[in-house]
């Protein structure tokens, strides 16, 4: 297909342009995943439009320190200058993407392709939004009339999608090899919980990795659809390499933050517990979770942190109930909080201000970081920073790139982690590592 903006004849903007349309028909997800081109995104989050892009229209990047502000500054250029029709707010352009987790981040084996920061304008972008389902093309220094002819062909192509059969199984596992022994993970969990005892840290976020080597190659849009039955109220995403080679895709349960208006939504999310196999037993977990003090205390550190880290720019912060989150696999203690901004903070500004939350770095956040880089023996990468979009109006919705894995050719890389505090065993830690491995190991074996 003709790449937009390559057109001689007709004026071009020098900026955006983009169009919309609502399909006559709303096509099935993973028929329009099969078909979409790399680099692919997908978005999907409770109370949210799901959303899926084909191709890339501009990618910005950015690395270091500084990443989120130069994210947020190439951004407000690129949707400086605009043509934008969107037809319906759900079919606006966004940037998709995420960052690396720590800020002296190396695209090192296995996370080519990920920069610092990376964020895609969709070249082509289908939007599920209630009952329906809209299409959006971007160009950029394209005409209006290319964009609008590929808004025209593409539109036929999504409302005439073969039925894409059934979703299959998952790929199976030929092999595994851990980033982390067990003695290892004793002996690091033992110097962690030694480190707080004396007082030079409060909690770390310990995690592993786990290489799975694939029997047959995974199906990404199989994946996410079986991710969709599973963790219907979770942020599930993929962000592709720009070659398409493989992606990083998860479920997870943590929202980092989301902000429409002056409104801020977030929370904390940490304390685990297991399953049980009776509704009775689900109960006795949940209940034991909340009254256990190893576990309220490593939710509340996160909480407290969550709260002052967004106190500069609200208005004001309100703390809903501590309750129980259960998910498929494992349940959480989980509190809410939202809060009232004092002027138009853009959400990469609260990102940067959020992240790391203690949920996934530490206290103090320094010393925390200091420590997982000395500890781990893999490359965070993306895994635990965080994913999800935004909009020209610094409006947008992010998660905590947690129960997460890179995919790879014939591999998939998993990532898992356990809060540190003073009184943590390591076996029991070990364990519910093993917990968090199962969403996405559950898709794989
Ligand atoms: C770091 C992870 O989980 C975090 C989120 C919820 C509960 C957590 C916990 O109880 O340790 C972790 O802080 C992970 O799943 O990799």
């Amino acid at each position: 297909m003709e790449p937009l903006g390559s057109e001689k004849a007709a004026p071009r903007t020098r900026g955006l342009v983009s169009r919309a349309t609502k399909l006559s028909t709303v096509p099935d997800r993973r028929a329009v995943l099969s078909v979409a081109d790399s680099p692919r995104t997908f978005w999907s989050a409770p109370g949210e439009a799901t959303v899926i892009g084909s191709g890339s229209a501009t990618t910005i990047r950015a690395d270091g320190p500084d990443r989120f502000r130069a994210i947020r500054e190439a951004a407000t250029e690129l949707f400086s200058v605009g043509d934008v029709h969107a037809g319906a707010l759900a079919a606006r352009p966004r940037l998709f993407g995420g960052f690396a987790f720590h800020d002296e981040h190396t695209e090192t084996a296995p996370w080519e392709g990920y920069p610092g920061a990376k964020f895609v304008l969709p070249r082509t972008q289908v939007t599920y939004a209630g009952e329906e389902a809209w299409l959006t093309v971007n160009g950029i220094g394209a005409t209006p009339g290319a964009v609008e002819r590929r808004l025209e062909e593409a539109a036929d192509q999504f409302e005439t999608l073969p039925d894409p059969g059934s979703v299959g199984t998952p790929p199976g596992i030929a092999g595994r090899t851990r980033t982390t022994s067990e003695a290892e993970w004793r002996e690091s969990v033992v110097a962690a919980t030694d480190r707080i005892a004396a007082g030079e840290l409060r909690k770390v976020v310990l995690a592993q990795a786990l290489r799975t080597s694939l029997e047959r190659p995974l199906s990404m849009p199989a994946t996410l659809t079986r991710l969709e039955r599973r963790y219907p109220d979770c942020y599930r995403f993929l962000i592709e390499p720009d070659d398409g080679s493989g992606g990083f895709f998860g479920a997870t349960p943590e929202r980092l933050v989301g902000r429409s208006g002056r409104t801020v939504e977030t929370g904390a999310l940490a304390g685990t517990t297991g399953r049980g196999d009776t509704p009775e037993e689900d109960e006795w977990l949940a209940a034991e979770l909340l009254a256990d003090e190893k576990n309220v205390h490593e939710h509340e550190l996160v909480a407290d942190a969550v709260r002052s880290q967004l106190a500069p720019y609200a208005a004001s912060v309100r703390t809903g109930e501590r309750s129980i989150r259960r998910l498929a696999t494992v349940q959480h203690i989980e509190t809410p909080i939202t809060a009232e901004l004092t002027d138009d903070e853009h959400v990469l500004d609260l990102v940067e201000a959020l992240h790391p939350t203690p949920a996934v770095g530490g206290l103090p956040p320094t010393e925390a970081l200091r420590t997982i880089r000395d500890t781990e023996p893999f490359e965070r990468g993306w895994y635990a920073a965080p994913v999800g979009w935004f909009d020209a109006a610094g409006y947008g919705s992010f998660a905590v790139a947690i129960r997460s894995a890179l995919a790879r050719g014939p591999t998939a890389t998993l990532f898992a982690g356990v809060g540190i505090v003073e009184d943590s065993d390591p076996d029991r830690e070990w364990d519910e590592v093993q917990l968090k491995y199962r969403p996405i190991l559950d898709e794989l074996e």
